[in-house]
């Protein structure tokens, strides 16, 4: 079983939706807009086999030093074939190219983000004059590493999880 990771195309935008909406469903990830995905498309790597989308995963940046892996997904079949950890290496290689040397997820696959390096944290670690730039985004995204009141419902349960690059 080979497969390649790629920086996506905006033709792979239905493949990410696919592969993102059972985790939706489940209340895994966080739902995207269409839109959100095209406009986000940059941000996005895709690991394909023979033309099939079978895996995705984004960086965000979120400030000089800091970005967010999200919407890491691997297809079901093709589980526990180090697609996942693939992708994370990929996007660990795009964030140090971008300057970054923090990197934050939140995640019910704690194990998983363990064994490549992340650690669980429990505090704020932006200070205050960054914390307050932050909340003036409109990324939901932003707002869950904020822990804001307005998103906990989505955030129950995820474990808050830091890489130093
Ligand atoms: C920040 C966020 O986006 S959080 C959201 C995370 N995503 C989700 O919760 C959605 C559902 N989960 C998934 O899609 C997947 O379980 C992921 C993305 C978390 C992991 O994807 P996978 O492709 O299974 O990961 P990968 O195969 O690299 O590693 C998983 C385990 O498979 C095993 N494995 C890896 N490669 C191989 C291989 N070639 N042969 C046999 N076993 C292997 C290892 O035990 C590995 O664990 P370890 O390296 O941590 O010890």
């Amino acid at each position: 079983m080979t497969y390649n990771v790629r920086a996506a195309r905006t033709s792979d935008v239905r493949g990410i939706l696919a592969l993102l909406d059972p985790w939706v469903q489940r209340r895994v990830l966080l739902g995207k807009e269409v839109v959100t995905l095209f406009e986000a498309v940059q941000e996005f790597v895709v690991a394909e086999s023979d033309g099939e989308l079978i895996g995705c995963g984004a960086l965000h940046v979120m400030w000089e030093d800091l970005g967010e892996i999200r919407t890491l997904i691997v297809a079901d079949g093709w589980l526990h074939h180090g697609v996942g950890g693939a992708i994370v290496a990929s996007l660990e290689a795009r964030a140090r190219e971008l300057g970054l040397t923090r990197l934050f997820c939140l995640t019910f696959e704690v194990d998983f983000f363990a064994r490549r390096g992340f650690s669980p944290i429990g505090e704020q670690i932006v200070e205050p004059d960054v914390y307050s730039q932050l909340l003036r985004s409109p990324d939901e995204g932003v707002a869950e590493f904020l822990d804001l009141a307005h998103v906990k419902p989505n955030t129950l349960g995820n474990t808050r999880m830091l890489k130093h690059l």
